[in-house]
């Protein structure tokens, strides 16, 4: 893994992985939750998982999963993260790490400053923080959604931190730039419809991102 992280999440299919992989992606997220769009089910992200073959690290997100549901996933993918996109609290996300007994990425919505500040109980209870932005009440998932965020909330914010939310090729670099963040998460902003990975997107996506970093290093 580079130093800065790339993260493609939401990847379904054989063909949709390697995309994300020679274009250099550092972590790959596969999606268990029914509502959504990219839902894999655990025989499936198990197969994807081995296609990865250490070329990247795997990531199993989840939503408020129950420790029956969170057991299968970790013994059936053997993720290399898992990533809890609920409402988790800091107590349940040490309880699902010291369970799962990998590291944890914890994804937090943001929409005002009062969500950063509750973002600072889960540091160091998480290995990584990620933060999206804060969905609407009836959202039909808490994630991958597609739409932004205030960045100049996250100054100040815990750390380390991979960013989220409405990303994409055209809007990424600026991100980097301003946010500095320890990485960066995509899902709808390399896809061509929801659910449907695009390759060009993929490639364009993790260009901006590096070079962003690697301008941010000189
Ligand atoms: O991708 C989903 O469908 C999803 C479902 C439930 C929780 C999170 C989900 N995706 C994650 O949300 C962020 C932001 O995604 P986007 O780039 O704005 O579409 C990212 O971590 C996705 O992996």
């Amino acid at each position: 893994m580079s130093s800065f992280l790339v993260k493609i999440c939401g990847l379904s299919t054989p063909e949709s992985l390697e995309w994300a992989l020679s274009a250099g992606a550092d972590l790959v997220g596969f999606v268990h939750f029914q509502k959504s769009p990219r839902h894999l089910p655990a025989e499936a992200a198990a197969a994807l998982a081995r296609q990865v073959a250490g070329r990247a690290k795997t990531v199993v997100l989840t939503v408020d999963a129950a420790d029956d549901l969170l057991d299968k996933l970790v013994a059936g993918i053997a993720p290399d993260f898992v990533q809890l996109h609920g409402r988790e609290s800091p107590q349940r996300v040490a309880e699902a790490r010291k369970r799962a007994g990998r590291p944890v990425i914890k994804a937090l919505g943001i929409g005002s400053a009062e969500d950063v500040a509750a973002a600072r109980a889960y540091a160091g209870v998480a290995d990584l923080l990620l933060y999206d932005a804060k969905p609407p009440k009836d959202a039909s998932r808490p994630g991958g959604l597609g739409v932004a965020f205030d960045w100049s909330l996250l100054e100040g914010a815990p750390t380390p931190f991979l960013l989220s939310g409405g990303l994409d090729p055209t809007n990424v670099h600026d991100a980097v730039r301003q946010v500095r963040p320890f990485g960066v998460d995509v899902s709808s902003g390399v896809e061509s419809a929801p659910g449907q990975k695009d390759e060009a997107r993929i490639r364009a996506f993790v260009a901006a991102a590096r070079a962003a970093s690697e301008e941010g290093q000189r």
